[in-house]
């Protein structure tokens, strides 16, 4: 079938999580390059300054510390954390305003940020992405090269707590284990557009 003729029945935000390393990003760019006019990502919140090239309103939202608090008291994120001395967040009024211009909206979110969206109640689909083993997710991190050795085995002590909580019953919608790439994304696009009577 072809996902390119019909609209996901189910408009609902579709959350994004996995280990760091394990190809949400990868997956997640891919169904915004294949269907651009179907979903769109938040933009998030964050207290730090821009680097030299990001624009304000498309790689974040950036904001005084006063105002990210204004905004948190008033209860305006469904999920927020802190990362060293800097805030971050996702508007609720962000994924409102995109999902009212018909798109859907795709959140990638770490782990903390997806129990906050799930004990807020917020009307999303969660979607994990697993990697194929362990060894498989080190081999990954270390050929992104982005990551500093000390870097890189946090993130792998990290993972191994998220794949725990991922077994937890009801957390997810949906697991897909991202082995062979395009077999992943073909699950990714067949879990959203799938119709609502089949979940
Ligand atoms: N199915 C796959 N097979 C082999 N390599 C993959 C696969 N999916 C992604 N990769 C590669 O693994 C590395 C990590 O992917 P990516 O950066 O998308 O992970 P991520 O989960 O978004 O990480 P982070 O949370 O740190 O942003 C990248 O170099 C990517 O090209």
């Amino acid at each position: 079938m072809s996902y390119t003729s019909h609209l996901p029945s189910d408009r609902r935000p579709v959350v994004i999580s996995g280990p760091s390393g394990t190809g949400k990003g990868t997956l997640f760019k891919l169904l915004l390059e294949r269907h651009p006019n179907t979903f769109t990502f938040s933009v998030s919140h964050t207290t730090r300054g821009p680097r030299p090239g990001e624009k304000n309103g498309e790689d974040y939202h950036f904001v005084t510390k006063e105002a990210f608090e204004e905004l948190k008291a008033s209860g305006g994120f469904v999920e927020s954390a802190q990362f060293g001395d800097n805030f971050y967040g996702t508007s609720k009024a962000n994924i409102m305003e995109k999902s009212a211009k018909g798109k859907i909206v795709v959140l990638d979110i770490e782990m903390e940020g997806v129990k906050q969206i799930q004990a807020s109640r917020f009307p999303a689909r969660f979607v994990f992405i697993a990697p194929p083993s362990e060894e498989e997710l080190e081999r990954r991190l270390r050929g992104r090269g982005t990551d500093k050795e000390e870097s890189i085995l946090k993130r792998l002590a990290q993972a191994k707590v998220e794949l725990e909580y991922s077994k937890k019953p009801g957390v997810h919608d949906k697991i897909i284990v991202n082995d062979d790439l395009e077999t992943a994304y073909k699950e990714l696009e067949g879990f959203v557009y799938a119709p609502l009577a089949e979940m």
